[in-house]
């Protein structure tokens, strides 16, 4: 069975991302590339990486009016991401069109609440509430907007995949037990998210800024 992880490709640089992604291609089970590598190397770099034949996670957090993240999904069509992120805050209409209008082999996820943000910063920008709420009520829209998913947080995994048994839950903001959380706020072990329900984990940082990424890889493989 291949790996649950996916590994987080978070630079502008090609030549960097694909001589990384060769070094760990056979302990990850999949390839995120997010706005960072999108932004410098659109369609080409996509269509690089893929060369690979690891799956492709396009993470562009698509949020906007409806219409437009329809038109910005058909424009990725030709991608065929396995996996393709909108925010589910852009809400219910805005998730139906992205997933009528992607192709069926893509699974759409909606981003909840970012691995980044804790309580204080939903207070911040007029999120009542705890983001466990706010994840289990995003995850509820998604679900009715009849997308396949959502991110989230290992905090909140678990009580998404009871409310969601057969959704497809992608949980980042993962370290090691060792690890250092640098930026995320709502952190758990690789190990830890798998058991309450994760579909897949988004690892990035842990591995890429590893001295050894192949042996990082392999070390949060064998705690699975
Ligand atoms: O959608 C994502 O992948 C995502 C959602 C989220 O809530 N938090 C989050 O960290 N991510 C992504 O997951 C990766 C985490 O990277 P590391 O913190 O370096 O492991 C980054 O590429 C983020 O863009």
């Amino acid at each position: 069975m291949s790996s649950p992880v996916y590994l987080a490709i978070d630079t502008p640089h090609l030549d960097a991302a694909l001589t990384l992604a060769q070094r760990v291609r056979h302990h990850v089970g999949g390839l995120k590339l997010g706005l960072e590598f999108f932004c410098a190397n659109g369609h080409h770099g996509v269509h690089e990486m893929a060369k690979l034949g690891l799956p492709i996670f396009l993470d562009l957090k698509l949020h906007d009016i409806p219409n437009t993240v329809a038109k910005a999904i058909q424009a990725l069509r030709p991608l065929e991401p396995a996996i393709l992120t909108v925010h589910a805050a852009g809400g219910r209409a805005m998730m139906e069109e992205a997933k009528a209008v992607a192709g069926s082999a893509t699974k759409v996820i909606g981003v909840t609440v970012l691995t980044s943000l804790d309580a204080p910063d939903l207070d911040d920008i007029g999120v009542g509430g705890t983001p466990h709420d706010q994840v289990v009520r995003l995850a509820a829209l998604a679900r009715e907007s009849g997308l396949d998913g959502i991110v989230c947080s290992g905090q909140e995994v678990k009580a998404a995949r009871k409310a969601w048994p057969g959704g497809f839950f992608v949980v980042p903001g993962v370290r090691p037990a060792d690890g250092r959380a640098g930026d995320q706020k709502r952190i758990v072990t690789p190990a830890q998210a798998m058991a309450d329900g994760a579909s897949i984990l988004v690892v990035g940082r842990p591995i890429s800024q590893s001295q050894d990424p192949d042996l990082a890889a392999r070390a949060i493989e064998a705690t699975l």
